[in-house]
């Protein structure tokens, strides 16, 4: 028995992570009190990597650190000891933390970031030995980042939970950049489909469910991103009060009317964020409830088989968002990848978005200048969610500043280009989202300098007029940087050395900085009496003088009060922000609004889309359908146009089966169609000459065949199951495609199910389908289903070869023109011919007989087998051949297949 497909990839690195918590229970032999301390706040956070502040680095010690001197390739050391070993230890420098955070979060492994939360100096004052304060101010996990640098930003990342309570499943899930609250309740059945729709940045999943064999599936294909929940971290009674209080109501009623698994992820989800943060919640909207049926269910096969956000190789190049997205910014990336991934269902609300669209494909001139604009919008969305997390800086303010600018200005652009009343409706509220900051912008553009630096730290970020104390401290800080510029040339005066200077350093401050030669003017009387010796290096001798430490001292004063003022002034611009935090983020919201429509208008006009007519009805028509990815691919490699092709699967013809050979395009005209269902209900004009598509409830696609040796499923499993799947849950509203049922295993068996899945799917399920199949026999159906259409790859025999013209006719095909493929493919001659031969001997034995007459079984290689006796002595032993006899494909290894190829290929050149 398969033990659980939930490996949880982060476990791996957690586990090895709670190495040092193994060493704090060894810890009696007195380590240092900072070893102490260290292992103390790491027994806390036994599945973390401790990130422990020290000084400039983040120090990890003992299994933490060796850990992550492999993943991050940094040099492995050794700091002290521990119980007699060597405690190992690397680090990172503090000002580069952020790109090694980004590369542990992606391998798998969860962050505990402690800091020094006290001065140095406080420490000392209780006792020479006493070590300075730490705690763990944040836990970095995959769900709860917000630095643009761990975050990608054309892709949402959200914080999901799945808990089961009273007997129902839910999912909850927060996306941090925009506080967005949502849940769904679900099924076993529909758990897989809603995980898939959300794709989860992180999912937090109830222990108990880790091990539930029917969750199993659903759950493997998330095992890299899974973090278990601890039964008491999910509670509906407490999940109840800690919505109810974090947004002051009494009963949430007004939200929607929550299952109690739902309250329970609530709990699960808020508590996991206050845990995260270290108690600094980030601003999270009011939950809401997405109704379930609100838009088109897509499992995760279909999704992958579709190549939607990623190949089926798992690149992002080549799949459907990369090829149609034409957003300009990181919100707008977002918005499309959101409305690809869950297609509505509801005509007026796809109408809706579609009118939208409309008004950008007619105003060419207005596109284009919306789209200028909002090149210059930095991501409002997750500068908001920073600042309001207490992780903002002062870049981020101008973020703030800067995106509103532009929102102010699209605002003013569609307004005086078209008038008000020019817009669509679905657009107005959008367009009045972007204005009403004049206020603020005005405040951001007085107070902050052009380009502020990273650091709220380091100051320099608020302009000069804005605060006139704070203006008046930096000029007594500037004059005094005058002043010891003319202390330095009387210095250079009054003791006849040219080489005089003063300098600064972290350690002296300011000095006055000798050759040792001519320092020796100044250990001497009179000098000495005024100059007094602090440090003699190699090359040089450093004095400093009283007048020289109090004009000092006036400067760090008058800095560290510029700084103080700034960073007070920095909480106030951040309280207007806060303030205005709820129509902010509708800012950010409408301006990714303007983005997507405006760039999937872009790619209608430019690919020449054209706008779906969404229905009620079961209409499927599609005149001149084209598959956006492989027509881009094609004219890449100017291979030749695209050949546009109709489908109808009206009532009258609810199921198409396909046939023709290998490579003549059905694939991509089973997929053309799936994607042209997802593009028309996500609200986006579509690759086709017309189209009149009737709302698709559920999309199932099962396109080419793939092992998915992860689980120890074989192609023929992987692809049963995912039969099965569709065969137990279409619809007559859903859209069906199946490609090569039955393709891996023996012929007959795979012609009988193909052949039943064929009417289960006609007369049971009665969902639009398409159907391709490699077994003309199954032609032969149409006699007794008649709103079955027959419908055929078209292909040229020219001198032997086979031409494939990519059109689909009327009829079925009538040959399989494998051998010509094959052909093609370099099979060597000596096969081909030998091939021709065999095919000719199975056709005149009557090779569609068992179809017509007897539905046996008969097994490819015994058929094989007897082929090869009948021929006997005119058939030489192949080599080749019989090494294939031996193996079944299912059992080898990628490996495996791979040495086979090279010794099947040494055989077939006469080697042994
Ligand atoms: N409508 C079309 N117009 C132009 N070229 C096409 C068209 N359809 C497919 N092609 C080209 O033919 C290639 C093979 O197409 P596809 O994979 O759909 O064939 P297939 O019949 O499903 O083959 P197989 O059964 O081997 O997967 C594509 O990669 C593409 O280059």
């Amino acid at each position: 028995m398969k033990k659980s497909a939930i490996t949880v990839k982060t476990a791996q690195p957690k586990a090895k992570a709670a190495g040092p918590s193994k060493a704090a229970s060894k810890a009696s032999a007195a380590p240092t009190p900072m070893m102490a301390q260290y292992l103390s706040i790491k027994a806390d956070h036994p599945d973390c990597l401790l990130f422990y502040r020290m000084g400039d680095f983040y120090e990890l010690f003992f299994d933490d650190a060796v850990q992550a001197a492999g993943a991050l390739d940094i040099t492995l050391t050794k700091r002290g000891k521990h119980e007699g070993d060597d405690i190992p230890m690397a680090g990172v420098p503090v000002h580069a933390a952020e790109s090694y955070l980004a590369r542990l979060i992606r391998a798998g492994f969860r962050v505990a970031v402690c800091e020094q939360t006290e001065d140095p100096a406080e420490a000392k004052k209780r006792g020479a030995k006493s070590v300075v304060k730490r705690e763990v101010v944040r836990l970095v996990t995959p769900g709860t980042l917000t630095e643009d640098t761990l975050l990608d930003a054309r892709r949402h990342n959200y914080l999901t939970v799945l808990v089961k309570a009273g007997g129902t499943l839910a999912l909850t899930w927060a996306d941090m950049s925009t506080g967005a609250l949502t849940s769904m309740p679900t099924t076993e059945d529909l758990v897989s489909a809603d995980l898939a729709q959300i794709a989860p940045g992180e999912l937090l999943v109830a222990s108990g469910l880790m091990d539930d064999p029917v969750l199993d599936v659903a759950l493997a294909a998330f095992s890299d991103v899974v973090t278990p929940l601890e039964k008491t971290q999910s509670d509906s009674a407490r999940g109840e009060r800690r919505l109810c209080s974090l947004f002051d109501v009494a009963v949430l009623d007004a939200f929607g009317d929550f299952s109690r698994a739902e309250l329970a992820a609530y709990d699960a989800l808020i508590g996991y964020l206050e845990d995260t943060q270290k108690g600094r919640l980030p601003r999270l909207m009011a939950p809401s409830q997405l109704p379930r049926g609100a838009s088109m269910l897509i499992d995760g096969a279909t999704r992958r088989s579709l190549e939607l956000t990623r190949t089926m190789a798992g690149e992002a190049k080549g799949s459907l968002i990369a090829t149609i997205d034409r957003t300009v910014t990181g919100p707008g990336a977002r918005a499309l990848a959101a409305r690809l991934s869950a297609p509505l269902t509801d005509e007026a609300a796809i109408n809706a978005r579609l009118s939208a669209i409309d008004y950008f494909v007619e105003d060419g001139a207005v596109r284009a200048d919306l789209r200028q604009a909002l090149r210059h919008a930095p991501d409002l969305e997750r500068a908001l969610s920073r600042l309001t997390i207490g992780r903002g800086t002062p870049r981020d303010l101008a973020m703030v500043r800067d995106a509103l600018n532009v929102a102010a200005d699209v605002r003013d652009l569609l307004a005086q280009k078209n008038g008000f009343s020019g817009l669509p409706d679905a657009l107005a509220p959008d367009h009045a989202a972007l204005g009403g900051h004049q206020a603020l912008i005005e405040e951001l553009s007085r107070a902050l300098v052009a380009e502020p630096p990273a650091l709220l730290r380091d100051g320099g970020f608020i302009a000069k007029g804005y605060d006139a104390a704070l203006d008046e401290c930096r000029t007594l800080r500037d004059e005094s940087r005058r002043l010891i510029a003319a202390l330095e040339t009387r210095y250079r005066q009054e003791t006849g050395i040219a080489g005089l200077k003063i300098k600064h350093n972290n350690v002296l401050g300011y000095h006055i900085d000798l050759s040792a030669k001519a320092a020796d003017a100044l250990m001497k009387p009179p000098l000495a009496e005024r100059f007094i010796h602090r440090q003699t290096l190699a090359n040089s001798v450093r004095f400093s003088t009283p007048e020289l430490a109090e004009l000092a001292s006036k400067i760090t004063q008058a800095g560290d009060r510029a700084l103080a003022m700034e960073q007070d002034l920095f909480d106030r611009l951040l309280a207007h922000i806060s303030d205005a935090w709820a129509a902010l983020s509708q800012t950010a919201q409408a301006l990714a609004v303007f983005d997507v429509s405006a760039a999937l208008a872009e790619v209608a006009v430019t690919e020449r889309w054209t706008r779906p007519e969404i229905t009620t009805d079961c209409a499927f028509d599609i005149v001149g359908g084209r598959h956006p990815v492989v027509e881009a691919a094609l004219r890449k490699a100017d291979e030749g146009p695209f050949v546009a092709n109709d489908c109808d699967l009206g009532p009258e013809t609810r199921l198409w089966l396909i046939t023709g050979p290998n490579m003549a395009g059905k694939s991509t005209f089973l997929r053309q169609n799936a994607l042209i269902a997802i593009l028309a209900q996500s609200g986006s004009y579509v690759p086709a000459q017309a189209a009149r598509i009737g709302i698709v409830d559920r999309l199932f696609s099962r396109v080419g065949a793939s092992d998915d040796l992860a689980q120890g499923r074989s192609t023929f499993m992987v692809e049963m199951v995912e039969t099965a799947a569709i065969l137990n849950q279409a619809t007559e509203r859903s859209l069906v495609i199946l490609d090569e049922i039955g393709r891996g295993t023996a012929t007959f068996d795979g012609l009988s199910i193909a052949w039943a899945a064929v009417e289960h799917l006609y007369e049971k399920n009665r969902a639009r389908a398409l159907f391709a199949t490699h077994y003309h026999e199954l032609s032969t159906l149409k006699e007794r289903l008649p709103k079955m259409a027959l419908r055929s790859m078209r292909v040229k025999e020219w001198q032997g070869d086979v031409v494939f013209l990519h059109e689909v006719a009327h009829g079925a095909a009538d040959r399989s023109y494998g051998i010509q493929v094959a052909k093609l493919a370099g099979l060597p001659a000596s096969v081909v011919a030998r091939a021709r031969q065999v095919l000719a001997e199975l056709e005149a034995q009557g090779h569609g007989a068992p179809v017509r007459g007897v539905l046996g079984d008969l097994p490819l290689f015994q058929m094989a087998d007897r082929l090869s006796d009948e021929a006997g002595s005119a058939v030489p032993t192949d080599p080749v051949r019989e090494a294939l006899l031996d193996i079944n494909p299912d059992d080898l290894s990628p490996k495996q297949a791979h040495d086979l190829i090279y010794h099947l290929k040494t055989l077939s050149d006469g080697g042994q």
